[in-house]
């Protein structure tokens, strides 16, 4: 399990999040919600130490990881794929899934064989640069990238922003088998509601860095997305 507790997140002296506390239960999808600017960004940011100070507690499995740097946090069990994907477009697939393997505990430094499962068009071209993928291929390939550090917590910031809608289904088909298949522990940000209820069994809604509804998924009811996500 993943407890956050009264998160506090600054990016200089402007604070992003203001009393962020969350249960965030082991093996399950996690969905956040809200508005643009309202700090979905900034709490995964913060959960992985990438804000420019942060305070409260982060608590994996009951050790404290708030005072640790992003890549004790990474070889702790927790990956993130951020917004935008962050993909190197001059290093190779191969290279970027690499890349994540240096979070591994175990030193082993290799592309784990779910990868192949998961996404055979990645490992049938592991020597293509990454900057030649369409969007759907380097969200595929920036999930696989998480993977290659072992983890138990994977960190997803819009995993469908800006893909073509025929390649959406098959993202969310690969969230749900990490979930299902793999048992990892999953907080996805995500836009879409009808995907959010389909997969995530709790939800928390943020508004200007704080959560104002949060739940079991069955919560998320119409009048709540109406209330806190429209404009
Ligand atoms: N690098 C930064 N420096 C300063 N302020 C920032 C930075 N990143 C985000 N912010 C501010 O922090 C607040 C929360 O932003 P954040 O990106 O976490 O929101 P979000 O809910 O993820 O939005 P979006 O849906 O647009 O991605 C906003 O007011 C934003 O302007």
């Amino acid at each position: 399990m993943l407890k956050l507790i009264d998160l506090q997140s600054y990016y200089g002296r402007s604070r992003a999040l203001n009393g962020v506390t969350l249960t965030v239960p082991k093996g399950e999808i996690t969905g956040i919600a809200g508005r643009n600017g309202t700090g979905k960004t900034t709490l995964l940011k913060t959960i992985m130490g990438l804000t420019d100070a942060s305070a409260g507690q982060i608590l994996l499995e009951g050790q404290d990881l708030s005072a640790r740097p992003t890549h004790e946090r990474a070889a702790a069990g927790i990956a993130y794929v951020p917004q935008g994907r962050g993909i190197i477009p001059d290093f190779t697939i191969r290279e970027n899934i690499l890349m994540g393997a240096f979070a591994r505990r175990d030193g082993k430094r290799q592309v784990p064989e779910i990868v192949a499962e998961l996404f055979p068009y990645l490992a049938a071209n592991m020597a293509r640069p990454g900057g030649v993928l369409s969007g759907g291929q380097q969200q595929q390939l920036a999930i696989a990238r998480a993977l290659a550090a072992a983890p138990d917590v994977i960190l997803l910031d819009e995993p469908n922003e800006g893909i073509q809608p025929s390649i959406v289904e098959e993202i969310e088909a690969v969230i749900l088998r990490l979930k299902e298949e793999l048992g990892l522990t999953v907080i996805l940000v995500e836009q879409n509601i009808g995907f959010l209820r389909r997969a995530a069994s709790n939800f928390a809604m943020l508004e200007k860095g704080r959560i104002v509804e949060s739940g079991p998924i069955a919560a998320l009811s119409d009048a709540v997305v109406e209330r806190h996500m429209t404009i």
